[in-house]
């Protein structure tokens, strides 16, 4: 059986303070659940989101790291830094480095490279903007984007990867991949993973769909065979919301 998962991808919101009273009302309501739940505040709160949850099953995650050791990179920071302040997994790719950082699915090759020498978690993102859907290109992109940044990899590597189609016209709009459509565009990624290692591969990778994913929705979107969680922006900001979406997910 495959990992269900719901992550908030908190972005660059939550001071020190704001970041504590989120994760204190977090550990006082967290429900009993089958799901791995995952948090990722901004860096500098990384290490008190680490110690908060430390006696929690909640796992904080990074948004980002930098495909280099170390070295004159300024404002970058690297796998083994996250890792020494107890980071295990890292979101890559996320749309918004793809679109205002200039993150190419050539760089995003490298982090992942880096990410899975030091033996981290990855939760990749991807995922079609809205002229590539009224195109028509929206599968072809993504098998693109899937194929330039993870298949390279060896199939003993995807163990360590998560999935999280996020179509970048669905995030943080207010407007939704309806249940079917993110279910053809899983099964679809499903399919590619299978042609190119195998079904036992395909099978045992979690893809997590994000957009507009939000308490009355999330309950119809989870319940779709090909995904198995989700990627939460706006909603995983409030400690009620979130937890109604980590409810949503079924057994
Ligand atoms: O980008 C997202 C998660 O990484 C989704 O953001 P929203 O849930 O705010 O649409």
């Amino acid at each position: 059986m495959r990992k269900k998962i719901v992550a908030g991808n908190w972005k660059m919101n939550n001071d020190l303070g704001q970041t504590e009273e989120l994760l204190s009302k977090l550990l006082k309501k967290m429900p009993d659940t089958e799901a791995e739940v995952m948090v990722a505040p901004a860096f500098t709160n990384l290490r008190v989101a680490f110690d908060t949850l430390s006696q929690s099953p909640v796992e904080v995650i990074a948004q980002n790291m930098h495909f280099a050791e170390n070295g004159a990179y300024t404002g970058e920071v690297s796998a083994e830094m996250l890792k020494s302040v107890g980071i295990q997994t890292v979101i890559l790719g996320h749309s918004e480095r793809r679109a205002y950082f200039n993150e190419t699915d050539e760089t995003l090759a490298k982090k992942v490279d880096t990410a899975l020498q030091h033996d981290m978690t990855i939760v990749f993102c991807f995922g079609e903007e809205l002229e590539d859907r009224k195109a028509g290109k929206h599968f072809d992109l993504v098998e693109s984007q899937l194929k330039k940044a993870l298949f390279h990899l060896k199939a003993s590597a995807w163990k360590s990867i998560v999935l999280a189609y996020e179509p970048v016209w669905a995030i943080g709009t207010g407007e939704t991949a309806s249940p079917e459509q993110a279910q053809e565009m899983h099964k679809f990624i499903r399919e590619t993973i299978a042609s190119n290692y195998s079904e036992k591969v395909a099978d045992g990778v979690s893809i997590l769909y994000g957009g507009s994913v939000k308490p009355d929705n999330a309950k119809e979107i989870f319940s779709q065979p090909d995904v198995d969680g989700g990627l939460i922006g706006g909603a995983s900001l409030k400690a009620k919301d979130f937890i109604s979406i980590i409810e949503a997910v079924q057994a």
